[in-house]
């Protein structure tokens, strides 16, 4: 069918085209289904329909499309209908729980980072995941496959240090301390991170408030000649680039399947050559890992795939039924993590964790002795080692090193929650925190957030501040704040939970 173009500058992060449902009927395709563009044989595009956006007779491009045909533009195209790609298939045996071969995976994968899949089919596959999980083999095939289609990093020295965390649990704002940490005692660490997947704020949104975290391969590695370590987004470089296309889809699901974490994480690691890694395993309710059983078995198993990449990996169960330290959000997480850096002034739970991990990623790298890591790392904190490491990775992404706790704005909007009894703070809710911060309106709001002023087991007084939370926009301050009085994200002693009436009231 010949159609007139018309371009469409939006970009929606994918090859696709969008069609007048008389057009497409005619052209026998559904939403969801593929056109070949001729002259384009490799350019296949998805469809969207519209009844009124597009005239009979045209055909939408957007953004991507247009830039892929730029070079032999036509005011008119043809266009066919196109097979579904292979993947299509590969994800409904993936539905079906039946196992993929290694070129099965490496299809897949491919077609991932080359935007063949549209957001549903992803979501397909994740959702499979999640259900069915994969092999160790998949797993192990997923990593190599995500590491393979990106750029990898190679460094002159023999001993690259890295530190990642599964996530789940909030405020958990330790990479900004262990990175500096590691780096001021000579070790090499290029940091690659996610932005938030299941929480209100990944370490990539946290560093993005002091320093750009948008580089390539070539950047990063230039800059951690230089420093000794960086904070970057993974999703930003093309290292392991399927990683953010997956995480992207993950996000809204919240959700990150057992066999993507450990492919997405091991991924950034492999890539950047990573020889020595610290993994990072919140446990406990309202986390990723519910118990100490689950967390040994994924400590196994990122030990295992560590092992099969050629890496050294060393895990951590963390306790993480409640949050690191008492903020969540990205501005008010940075504040507390700059005071520690400045100061040495934070909560025990932010300092004992960051130095903990820190501890062992300085012994793995040979510079402490055994079980000396903790007490190098407190000491980097203390003499101001660590503050001055951070400044110049800071300075060499493009920040301000100068920069103070003092500098960082928090949303002008702020209500508290008080405490509707005397007694204890018995739990409080991960989960409900970090709903309650999203609501607010982190991580894009990098000043939305939560304080909190009781933490579990500390004592409360009816009328007490509980929590603060900080929002960008009124209106989002009070869906969060609404929604944090309807069901509280703590449960205190002595409160009443729910009522629940036996007859209907007169
Ligand atoms: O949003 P949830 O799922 O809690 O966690 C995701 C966060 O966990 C990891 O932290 P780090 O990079 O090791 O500091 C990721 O990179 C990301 O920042
Ligand atoms: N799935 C993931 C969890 C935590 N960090 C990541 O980079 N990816």
């Amino acid at each position: 069918m010949q159609l007139k173009v018309q371009p469409i500058d939006i970009k929606v992060g994918k090859y696709k085209v969008i069609l007048n449902t008389i057009d497409a009927k005619e052209l026998g395709v559904n939403e969801g289904d593929r056109v070949r563009i001729k002259n384009h044989e490799t350019l296949t595009a998805i469809v969207d329909f519209t009844e009124d956006m597009i005239s009979p007779g045209m055909i939408g491009l957007y953004h991507e499309v247009k830039e892929a045909m730029q070079r032999e533009w036509t005011e008119t195209i043809e266009v066919f209908p196109a097979e579904r790609p292979r993947s299509t298939y590969i994800i409904k045996k993936v539905m079906d729980g039946n196992k993929l071969t290694q070129e099965e995976v490496e299809i897949l994968v491919k077609d991932i980072v080359e935007e063949n899949l549209s957001e549903i089919e992803l979501a397909a596959f994740l959702t499979s995941t999640y259900i069915n999980d994969m092999t160790d083999d998949e797993t192990e095939w997923l990593t190599r496959s995500m590491i393979d289609t990106g750029d990898k990093l190679e460094f002159d020295s023999q001993i690259i240090m890295d530190k990642h965390s599964i996530g789940g649990v909030p405020g958990n704002k330790i990479s900004l301390l262990i990175v500096p940490i590691v780096a001021a005692n000579g070790l090499i660490i290029p940091k690659t991170s996610s932005r938030a997947i299941t929480g209100a704020g990944g370490t990539a949104d946290l560093m993005e408030i002091l320093a750009p975290v948008e580089f390539d391969a070539d950047e990063i590695k230039k800059m951690t000649e230089e420093v000794g370590g960086v904070l970057v987004w993974g999703g930003a470089t093309n290292i392991a680039p399927a990683d953010d296309k997956l995480i992207k889809v993950e996000y809204p699901l919240s959700i990150d399947p057992h066999c993507q974490m450990l492919a997405s994480i091991m991924a950034k690691k492999g890539a950047i050559g990573a020889t020595h890694v610290v993994m990072d395993i919140p446990t406990g309710p309202g986390t990723k890992i519910k118990n100490v059983q689950e967390g040994r078995k994924l400590a196994r198993d990122l030990i295992n795939l560590g092992d099969r990449l050629g890496m050294d990996v060393d895990c951590a169960l963390t306790y993480g039924a409640s949050p690191v330290g008492r903020t969540i959000g990205p501005a008010l997480e940075v504040i507390e993590a700059l005071k520690v850096l400045e100061n040495f002034d934070g909560p025990n739970s932010l300092i004992e964790k960051s130095a903990s991990l820190a501890g062992m990623l300085l012994e793995m790298g040979g510079v402490a002795m055994k079980n000396q890591g903790y007490d190098l790392a407190i000491e980097t904190l203390k003499n101001g080692k660590a503050l001055e490491k951070f400044k110049q990775i800071i300075e060499v992404q493009g920040g301000n090193p100068n920069v103070t706790h003092k500098d960082i704005s928090v949303g002008e909007f702020n209500k508290d929650i008080i405490a509707p009894t005397n007694g204890y703070i018995l739990e409080l809710d991960n989960k409900r925190l970090v709903q309650i911060a999203r609501l607010a309106g982190a991580p894009n709001d990098k000043g939305a957030g939560l304080v909190l002023h009781k933490k579990q087991g500390e004592p409360i007084k009816e009328g007490e501040k509980i929590l603060t939370i900080y929002a960008e926009k009124e209106a989002k301050m009070d869906t969060a704040f609404q929604s944090a009085n309807t069901r509280p994200p703590f449960i205190a002693e002595g409160m009443l939970l729910e009522r629940i009436q036996s007859f209907k009231e007169i």
